[in-house]
């Protein structure tokens, strides 16, 4: 190792994706993802290149893994890492996408994790600090418990970056949510049809805010005309099933991980959004990713919601819709917190900010007192 396969592009003109992880379950589906469809977000005429960029600390399996995607006939750059080759496989990085780390297994829960996937979340922080352009690359976490990671990496960043800002990669670095989006709208599709009877090629659309595990996840159905038909405990339902659907999956699994394919899928989604947005394809995205809110929101939002949203700043992390440019989170859309339901108001969002806080608390203390 390390290992390059048909690379002869201008580094200017690439856009370099690495994934953090490449060799597990998810790693290996995001990146034969990646490989097989990336491309079609190129522009026809273009001289630009998209290269994928594979790392995992099992060498064995990373160099079997990229060895197999690297024989896919798509027009996408390939190279892999191991070991202490990071550094090589993060220098001139757009986008870092990490799904390093430890799995739950049944009875456990994703803070179970923390203390193994800390370290590996801190460890990869500082290789992306040591070899990556803090002035353009996006982070993207994928490793449990979210709600504690994100936070880890940025109070890390500040750690190393000791109170220079000048960078601005506090706005680039964001946890994925997108797999409780991805829940929401397959279990309202289903709720919906089996309610109605009537069958729908289309998907609903239901905004997800708050955190990633547990009751920190705040599926908004008020939000979508769909769910108006359900009957409350059909609601109710599915609430908790948004909430706790990584649990269905670890225990369908029994003992071998949690969710790789449908999390390899919304992971795909974010970075295509990524994608665009450095190839040019859109100046903006909106999208949903767990992030800091702090220091940098601009308050496009009525009187009504003005207590929430001093709730959720406070909170410092939270998922919630964003526009984001190449500097990062440019601005939050707090709009929806005017349309919440009593329900999702009183209980559900107070719930969500006391746990979520807590998390958020774990990763910095971790940091602080790892210094
Ligand atoms: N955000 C979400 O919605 C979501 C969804 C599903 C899973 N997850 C989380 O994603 C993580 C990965 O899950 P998985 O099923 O792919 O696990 P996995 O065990 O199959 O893969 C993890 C990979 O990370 C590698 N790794 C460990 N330490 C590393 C390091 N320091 N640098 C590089 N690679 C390293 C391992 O060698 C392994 O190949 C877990 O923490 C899981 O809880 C998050
Ligand atoms: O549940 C897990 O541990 C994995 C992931 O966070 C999920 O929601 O499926």
């Amino acid at each position: 190792m390390p290992h390059q396969i048909t690379d002869n592009s201008n580094p200017s003109e690439q856009i370099k994706i690495c994934v953090l992880g490449a060799a597990g379950g998810i790693g290996q589906s995001l990146s034969l993802l990646l490989k097989t469809q990336i491309h079609y977000l190129l522009p026809s005429h273009t001289n630009k290149s998209i290269n994928l960029s594979l790392y995992d600390i099992n060498e064995e399996v990373i160099n079997g893994v990229a060895t197999d995607l690297s024989h896919i006939d798509t027009p996408i750059n390939m190279s892999w890492y191991a070991g202490h080759s990071i550094d090589r496989c993060l220098q001139d990085a757009n986008i870092v996408v990490i799904p390093a780390g430890m799995p739950r297994k049944p009875g456990m829960t994703r803070d179970d994790l923390f203390n193994i996937n800390a370290g590996i979340i801190k460890g990869l922080t500082d290789s992306i600090y040591q070899h990556c352009d803090l002035s353009k690359v996006f982070v993207l976490v994928i490793s449990n418990p979210v709600n504690s990671l994100v936070p880890v990496m940025h109070y890390r960043f500040k750690q190393l970056l000791n109170g220079k800002t000048d960078t601005g990669i506090e706005r680039r670095i964001f946890g994925i949510t997108k797999l409780d989006i991805v829940r929401a709208s397959t279990f309202l599709k289903s709720e919906y049809e089996t309610a109605t009877g009537q069958i729908s090629s289309n998907m609903p659309f239901v905004p997800v805010i708050g955190g990633h595990s547990g009751e920190t996840i705040l599926p908004l159905f008020s939000q979508n005309n769909w769910s108006h038909v359900l009957p409350n405990e059909v609601l109710q339902h599915l609430i908790y099933r948004v909430q706790y659907g990584g649990d269905e999956v670890v225990k369908a699994k029994n003992g071998k991980g949690s969710a790789t394919l449908s999390m390899a899928h919304a992971a795909f989604k974010c970075v295509q959004d990524f994608v665009n947005l450095i190839l040019g394809n859109a100046h903006e995205i909106d999208s949903i990713n767990f992030a800091t809110l702090r220091d940098f929101q601009e308050r496009p939002i009525t009187q009504g919601a003005e207590k929430l949203l001093n709730r959720i700043e406070n909170t410092a992390f939270f998922a919630i819709p964003m526009s984001i440019n190449l500097q990062g989170t440019n601005s939050v859309n707090y709009n929806l917190l005017n349309n919440l339901n009593a329900h999702e108001t009183n209980e559900l969002l107070p719930l969500c900010l006391t746990k979520l806080k807590k998390n958020i608390e774990s990763g910095k203390v971790f940091i602080e007192s790892s210094a």
